[in-house]
């Protein structure tokens, strides 16, 4: 468990790491369940961890819930004499999947404070959103009506001509 603040707003995050082993993998799957965020991290010192991400984010699609937020993650960017991941190839790749996507390294601190505050801002967002749809659906008609009305009006108090009073 950590807390972070996001845009002033403090937030209780919990935080489960998966094995990446393949003899894990059916417990693995049930981490996805109920997950908000996910980060795919590969280690930019390994070609065949970068190449896998294909195969998680498959997972991904098919276990976790829809609108999960998530991001990729090159990590070990300490290492870069090993390097054998190009940062444009994460690159490439996030942008292929629509993701946002940083380079980190748990040995130096690299982003790893900024990776996590913005996954916490993207569940947030999408949290927000579907609030608001709901909110919207389950409005009364005559409210949704009235809101619709304002919106047209134009000018407001300013527009003499418009005046309701
Ligand atoms: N140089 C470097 N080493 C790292 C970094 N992050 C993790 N390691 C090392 O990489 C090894 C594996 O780290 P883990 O945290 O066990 O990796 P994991 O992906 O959770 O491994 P599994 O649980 O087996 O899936 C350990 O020896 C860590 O010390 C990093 O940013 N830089």
């Amino acid at each position: 468990m950590k807390t972070i603040e996001v845009d002033g707003i403090k937030v209780r995050i919990q935080i489960w790491d998966t094995a990446g082993q393949e003899r894990y993998q059916t417990i693995t799957k049930q981490y996805y369940r109920r997950a908000q965020g996910i980060f795919l991290v590969y280690d930019i010192s390994s070609e065949r961890s970068y190449q896998h991400i294909v195969k998680w984010a498959s997972d991904v699609d098919e276990y976790a819930p829809d609108g999960v937020q998530k991001i990729l993650i090159g990590n070990k960017a300490d290492e870069e004499h090993k390097r054998q991941v190009a940062k444009e190839q994460g690159l490439q790749l996030a942008r292929e999947y629509g993701m946002d996507f940083y380079e980190t390294s748990a040995c130096s601190n690299l982003n790893i404070k900024e990776s996590f505050t913005r996954l916490t801002e993207l569940v947030l967002q999408a949290h927000r959103k579907e609030l608001e749809g709901l909110r919207t659906a389950t409005a009364p008609p005559e409210l949704t009506q009235l809101e619709e009305d304002e919106q047209q009006t134009p000018g407001g108090h300013d527009n003499p001509k418009n005046c309701w009073c």
